[in-house]
């Protein structure tokens, strides 16, 4: 089991490496599992509210006794084989941390890797965890999708599908946001007046599902309000995937096994299911393609003459803005419209992973914010006022993104303290230097964002959920305004395609949401406590009460503001939730 792992902390000046940067390939998401209280709610650093709270409390004291115990163990030497000095051609060895993967496995990965962090420092080089790399345990779900692709596949998908995450088509996307979202809160509003309690983890879950479904291939899984099959063969891949990536041995590969588990024959009938669903998909999006080409051409011809001559007249963006479609805005439409010259079976990979991608990580920034504002009556309480004010009884719009801005601050906050996926992995594909230590070519390097982004050498109270830390004035924190000490959405070359629009449909959803009510906590609910998959799950679902919200009458004002109305601008312009200029929103530049 012990795998000879390097375990990296990224720290500004490390990620600036050049030649490190250059030379690591990157994999896939690394998934872990275990449990373990959740560390935010652990120390009086960093919480606001009633100092005197007897819950809060009894999980600071388990935290603490929990943290006193691990450095205890840290400093006995049990997981320490010495501290190196002196490496190959004058470099310093890389401290390392020795142990067995069964100490740690009551718990999530990052969780004493955190505290190693703390003993070690920024690099050290861990002998014994995981296995890293999981391009081949996905291969059943992904094949070559972005995400587990590398070299020249990866470089031409991306240069393909970043063009459709393109601004038009991300201000298509707040209709979708806020209906899905709208079905969310009847459902709420059914649960509140039967008195009943809710699990949000699940929700929230079938809230992004439902999205990413219709933006990627507009399918309407609406799994909101029904159980159909392909909803559950979705969930039936995604578990899998989950586990295989945590299973000590591939147990999938095993020949008689494979042939006789009945979990594997329901995980393989789903798959089939999925499959056939996204062929037939992408099939009749080709068809109605080629049908509209067909009736249309002399137009089309015109069209296509004109979107010729715009390309030599006009910027790139609003020529990649000409392939979306009003009634069908998704990805996979915008890609087979722009010639995009791939297999059906390279589509497939490419909408699987996106479907992957942005489904869970956009559930577990929604669970986790809304546990963390259940601990924060505060934050809360700011938050709705912001929503209130901004809002009113309307469904947001793109225009209102920019005066939410305390909500952004809070997406923001929650994707500090809980980052999706919490590590990430790249492979070496050299020999390199990293800061001052020699990296061997193929070795694993596992960038704790978790630990990054709660390291007290880069936050005040680091534990604490304060979205003030963010000025309402200041940008939008992204990477490299923050000279990468914050990676929400990873950084360089393979950042995420995907952190605008998943922004905004987390701030939509936010919004509408905390304006129609209030949540606590449920009475006698377990305590939530973390496990990890691809991202940082509950062990045990978040149980809430949700309490339709009393609100004071709006006072209409005596002022009639004046619109202007400017008839040549069709499509509001968006601030990109990155700031950034680069590939990732190549339409925003
Ligand atoms: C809040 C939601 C999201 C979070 C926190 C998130 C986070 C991330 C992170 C950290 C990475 C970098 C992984 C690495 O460096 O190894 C990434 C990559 C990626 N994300 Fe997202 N993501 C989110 C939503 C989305 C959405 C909605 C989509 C699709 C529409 C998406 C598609 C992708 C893809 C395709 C990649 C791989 C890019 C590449 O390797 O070139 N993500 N995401």
């Amino acid at each position: 089991m012990a795998a000879n792992l390097s375990f990296l902390q990224f720290s500004p000046q490390i990620l600036q490496t050049k030649d490190s940067r250059r030379k690591l390939s990157s994999a896939v998401k690394l998934k872990f599992s275990g449990s373990c209280v959740v560390s935010c709610s652990s120390s009086n650093n960093g919480r606001g509210g009633p100092k005197d709270d007897p819950v809060k409390d009894v999980e600071r004291l388990l935290e603490e006794k929990r943290r006193a115990e691990l450095s205890a163990r840290i400093a006995s030497g049990e997981f320490t084989v010495g501290k190196s000095s002196g490496g190959p051609e004058g470099y310093v060895k890389i401290p390392e941390a020795r142990g067995d993967i069964r100490a740690i496995s009551s718990e999530p990965f990052f969780i004493p890797l955190y505290e190693l962090y703390l003993t070690y420092g920024g690099v050290f080089r861990l002998t014994f965890g995981p296995k890293g790399i999981l391009a081949e345990i996905l291969d059943f779900v992904m094949g070559k999708g972005l995400i587990p692709a590398d070299g020249e596949i990866w470089r031409v998908r991306r240069r393909a599908i970043v063009p459709a995450l393109h601004q038009k088509f991300v201000a298509a996307m707040f209709s979708l946001f806020g209906e899905a979202t709208d079905r969310l809160c009847k459902k709420l509003d059914a649960a509140a007046s039967d008195g009943e309690d809710v699990e949000m983890e699940s929700l929230f879950s079938r809230l992004t599902l439902d999205v990413i479904g219709k933006a990627v291939f507009n399918y309407d899984f609406d799994s909101l309000n029904v159980d159909t099959g392909i909803v559950g063969a979705v969930y039936t891949v995604l578990r899998e995937a989950e586990d295989r990536s945590v299973a000590p041995i591939p147990f999938w590969e095993i020949p008689i096994w494979k042939d006789i588990s009945p979990k594997l024959k329901k995980v393989n009938a789903a798959l089939k299911l999925i499959n056939e669903t996204l062929d037939n998909l992408i099939a009749v999006c080709k068809v109605e393609f080629i049908h509209v080409l067909y009736i249309s051409c002399f137009t089309c011809f015109l069209y296509l003459h004109a979107i010729v001559m715009k390309m030599v007249d006009e910027e790139e963006l609003q020529f990649h803005e000409e392939y979306m479609n009003e009634q069908d805005p998704s990805i996979l439409h915008f890609l087979l419209a722009s010639g995009d010259d791939v297999s059906s079976k390279q589509l497939r990979d490419d909408l699987m992973t996106m479907l992957i991608a942005g489904h869970e990580t956009s559930a577990a920034v929604l669970t986790w914010t809304f546990y963390l504002l259940a601990k924060e009556p505060s934050v809360m309480a700011k938050l709705q006022n912001e929503v209130d004010s901004v809002l009113g009884d309307r469904f947001p719009t793109v225009e209102d993104m920019k005066k939410l801005k305390y909500t952004t601050r809070v997406i923001n906050e929650s994707l500090r303290l809980y980052p999706q996926p919490p590590v990430l992995i790249r492979r070496s594909l050299g020999d390199d230097v990293l800061g001052k230590y020699p990296i061997k070519r193929g070795e694993d390097i596992f960038i704790s964002v978790w630990n990054l982004h709660r390291s007290p050498i880069h936050w005040e109270e680091a534990d604490k959920f304060n979205p003030e830390r963010w000025p309402l004035d200041g940008p939008n924190p992204n990477e490299t305004n923050q000279n990468f000490s914050y990676l929400p959405f990873g950084g360089g070359p393979r950042k995420c395609i995907g952190d605008m629009f998943a922004s905004y449909e987390t701030v939509v959803a936010v919004a509408m949401l905390v304006r129609r009510f209030d949540f606590q906590m449920a009475l006698g609910a377990p305590p939530v406590k973390m496990t990890t998959g691809a991202t940082i799950h509950t062990t045990e679902g978040l149980k809430m009460t949700v309490t339709p919200r009393r609100r004071q009458p709006i006072i209409p004002t005596l002022d009639i503001p004046t619109v202007k109305v400017d008839s040549s601008v069709n499509v509001p312009k968006v601030e990109t939730i990155s700031g950034q200029k680069d590939e990732v929103s190549p339409a925003l530049s």
